[in-house]
């Protein structure tokens, strides 16, 4: 088990404003991450979802409020403190963002040779453990050109995975995936958070995806830049007095074309 020492909420997102330079893409944002669950923030194209995560993980800076993870604030945090922080938490980018000349094996070990005083050999078993858990074992030693878009996203999933955090931050971990590959992946999801406790962020426009994996979600809207809905995504689909909630849980169009 991933277990954090903390009890209370792993995430701890309170009245951010954030957006680029004074451009403000989303704000008064407040809500928690519980431990073990599996967190999605949902939107439409544009609504601000993966500059959230950025805030999230402290690579950008909110414009106002804060953001705190197992109660370390991710933007203020330093030294060891901030060193503890980026061990507590892993993040598989949009991109995937593999290194193409490395196997996958190489790939997973990255983040153990740049932070750990392994031996080699240890780091090798380590990586490969990682690449099991996600069900690629036994493509370690193939580079990404050599394997399916599924099995580059479970590599990229094994990397974030190399530290044993608790926390792991997805964005868009079905982009450029068939439906069934993309199903598979909502079942590792599933698997990590059952079997290993890990919490999870993760940030997708799929409803199908969100039906399949999420505890409990948010949803960003563009429109007037804040959380419309939080909750179970069924429960908001079926009982959301909010008709846009409503209709953009059941894959509706806004028939006055508003958004979403
Ligand atoms: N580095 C940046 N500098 C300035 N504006 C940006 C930057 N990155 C994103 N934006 C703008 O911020 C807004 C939110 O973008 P963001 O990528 O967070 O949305 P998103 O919901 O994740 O979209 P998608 O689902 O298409 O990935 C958009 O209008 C985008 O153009």
């Amino acid at each position: 088990m991933n277990g954090s020492p903390g009890d209370g909420p792993v995430i701890v997102v309170d009245d951010v404003t954030l957006g680029y330079g004074d451009r403000v893409v989303q704000q008064h944002l407040t809500f928690e991450v519980r431990r073990g669950e599996v967190f999605v923030i949902l939107g439409v194209s544009g609504s601000g979802k993966s500059t959230l995560l950025k805030n999230m993980i402290g690579l950008c800076e909110p414009m106002r409020g804060k953001v705190s993870i197992d109660g370390t604030n991710v933007v203020t945090a330093r030294g060891e403190e901030r060193a503890r922080l980026l061990r507590q938490f892993g993040v598989m980018y949009q991109s995937g963002a593999l290194f193409g000349s490395m196997t996958l094996l190489e790939n997973v070990r990255l983040p153990l040779d740049e932070f750990t005083e392994l031996h080699s050999d240890e780091k090798d078993l380590v990586a490969l453990a990682k690449l099991n858990q996600v069900g690629i074992r036994a493509a370690a030693w193939k580079t990404p050109a050599e394997v399916s878009g599924g099995m580059k996203k479970r590599a990229a999933i094994a990397r974030a995975m190399a530290l044993d955090p608790f926390l792991l931050f997805l964005d868009e971990p079905s982009s450029g995936l068939d439906p069934i590959t993309s199903a598979g992946l909502d079942a590792l999801i599933r698997f990590l958070s059952m079997d290993f406790g890990i919490t999870f962020v993760v940030v997708t426009h799929e409803l199908q995806s969100t039906y399949a994996i999420a505890d409990r979600c948010v949803l960003l809207d563009a429109r007037t830049k804040t959380i419309i809905a939080e909750g179970k995504p069924a429960d908001l689909r079926d009982h959301s007095e909010d008709p846009t909630v409503r209709r953009f849980f059941r894959r509706e169009a806004d028939p006055q074309g508003g958004v979403p």
